[in-house]
């Protein structure tokens, strides 16, 4: 018999044992059933020398995407986008150009120390639970990669393990930092959606452009960079991979400025998580499993987020000097309140969430807290081991007006930086105050415009100063009556004209 004549009978005996089969399966008990499936699989293997081995996209309870998938998504983009006939775009890094991936139900094959392999990129749609469930049909993706049998030493051990570093090394040099936040509201309720949106992080601020005591400045830059190539040290010494940093000062001293140089220093995506808008503490834990290594975690004005100051207080136990600041909590608690969305997180929650059992998974992260008012905040919630490095941004220095005017004038000396260096050790501005008066208002305003005006507002404030020391008006009733500060504005002469009121009323 020849040989095209043999395969012809063997595809129609197939075929019809195939068609018996289906008839079969719907009169058989189970227990039959699953007899004769494990025969045929295993005659099958018998002439189907090949292996096979997925990468589903979500494993397990799917709370986590595969690292393994991913990686192979990324290395199989690089590799194969030329050979693959169906591809899927995406906008890259810096949105600058396009990254080709293999579209789905695509096969594509890899040459590795001259063996062949297949890669399929595929999905099923799992059914949904019930039917009045009001779940969406799940999409599950997967790559299957095929090889002979003969090569599993090889594929199973040294291809995969090439496939998955250069995977890693692609998705570390294409990655588009991301910027997550915890989006409030109601979600449908499914398995893919993640509790974090994202867009792209493009913050151009580093720490060449922050304004700050350049000693201090140098040791944050090495104590992050430290921490960034610790990885077995931290395995080492028995500690999960993450660094808790207490940013504080007044408002407009850089704080969240600070936070995205941070970022772009060690090229880390941000989570900024709003803490009001986090149901409570379960939910709180799922964020956290849902963040990625290599990543901020941010919680701005941990002081105003939620009540979590206030907890341990006994009643009575506050100086009159915390009611300002209270007021603004209370404020918020109520408004969340009068909408019905009130956040459960409580102290311990957040305590846990910082460095529970469950703060270890992922690595490589850095957890930062913001607030204008360090001494509220709990000692637990501060202590080190939680927030490592405490960081106080304070006024701006001459050396901070240096880099200031360098940013915005690109100027290194100039003969009107004697007087601003006298008068800015004099009053308290912040960083933010001398940027915006260092801000060109017009075309024409040229750099000694700019100078002229930060020299005006710097003499303002200082006779401001002046007045406070000379006479018994109190600082919060200047601010209280909104002068010295308005939407973070110095207004010296509103100030002015106000400290000369009072003082003619006081004589
Ligand atoms: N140290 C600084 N160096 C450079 N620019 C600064 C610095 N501090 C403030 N600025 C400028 O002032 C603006 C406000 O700063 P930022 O938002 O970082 O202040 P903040 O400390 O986070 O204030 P808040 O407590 O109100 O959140 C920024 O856009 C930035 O341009
Ligand atoms: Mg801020």
């Amino acid at each position: 018999m020849k040989i095209s004549e043999m395969w012809t009978t063997m595809g129609s005996t197939l075929a019809s044992f195939m068609f018996l089969w289906t008839i079969m399966r719907q009169y058989c008990p189970y227990g039959v059933q699953r007899f004769f499936e494990k025969y045929t699989h295993r005659i099958m293997s018998y002439f189907y020398p090949y292996i096979r081995i997925s990468f589903h996209e979500y494993m397990g309870d799917r709370l986590k995407r595969s690292e393994a998938y991913a990686a192979v998504e990324a290395y199989l983009s690089a590799n194969t986008s030329k050979s693959a006939k169906r591809l899927k775009a995406e906008m890259g890094k810096d949105s600058s150009n396009l990254v080709l991936t293999m579209d789905e139900y695509e096969r594509v094959t890899d040459d590795y120390e001259g063996v062949k392999v297949w890669w399929v990129s595929s999905k099923v749609m799992s059914p949904t639970r019930s039917p009045m469930s009001y779940y969406p049909e799940q999409e599950k993706r997967f790559y299957k990669l095929t090889f002979h049998s003969k090569h599993r030493d090889t594929i199973t051990g040294s291809y995969l393990e090439h496939v998955m570093r250069e995977g890693k090394e692609i998705r570390l040099r294409n990655r588009q930092r991301k910027l997550y936040t915890n989006s409030p509201g109601y979600k449908w309720p499914s398995y893919k959606q993640t509790m974090w949106s994202h867009i792209v992080f493009e913050h151009p601020a580093t720490f060449d452009t922050m304004a700050m005591d350049p000693e201090k400045k140098q040791e944050i830059i090495e104590d992050l960079d430290t921490f960034s190539k610790s990885k077995d040290f931290y395995a080492r010494i028995g500690k999960a991979w993450k660094r808790g940093y207490l940013l504080y000062g007044p408002p407009g001293t850089g704080k969240s400025t600070m936070i995205a140089a941070m970022a772009n220093l060690l090229a880390y995506d941000v989570y900024d998580l709003e803490l009001t808008a986090v149901k409570d503490n379960t939910e709180l834990r799922k964020l956290l499993i849902e963040t990625t290594s290599k990543s901020i975690i941010v919680i701005e004005d941990i002081d105003c987020s939620l009540d979590l100051t206030g907890q341990r207080k006994k009643k009575g136990d506050k100086s009159p000097s915390d009611d300002e600041a209270d007021k603004d909590v209370v404020g918020r608690k109520e408004a969340k309140e009068e909408g019905g969305s009130g956040s459960k997180v409580t102290l311990s929650g957040l305590l846990n969430f910082i460095d529970g059992i469950w703060s270890a998974c992922g690595g490589e992260r850095l957890i930062v807290f913001t607030t204008n008012y360090v001494e509220k905040l709990d000692p637990a919630l501060i202590r080190r081991g939680r927030m490592d490095k405490h960081i106080q941004l304070s006024y701006c220095t001459f050396d901070g007006f240096k880099v200031l005017a360098n940013n915005y004038l690109k100027l290194e000396a100039h003969p009107l930086f004697d007087t601003i260096e006298r008068l800015i050790g004099e009053v308290k501005i912040t960083p933010a105050d001398v940027a915006e008066n260092l801000m060109p208002k017009s075309p024409l305003d040229d750099p000694h415009k700019c100078l002229s005006n930060l020299i005006v507002a710097l003499e303002e404030a200082a006779k401001v100063e002046e007045m406070k020391q000379s006479s018994p008006i109190k600082e919060e009733l200047l601010q209280q009556n909104g002068s010295i500060k308005e939407n973070g504005e110095l207004h010296g002469d509103k100030a002015m004209n106000q400290c000369q009121m009072w003082l003619v009323n006081d004589t």
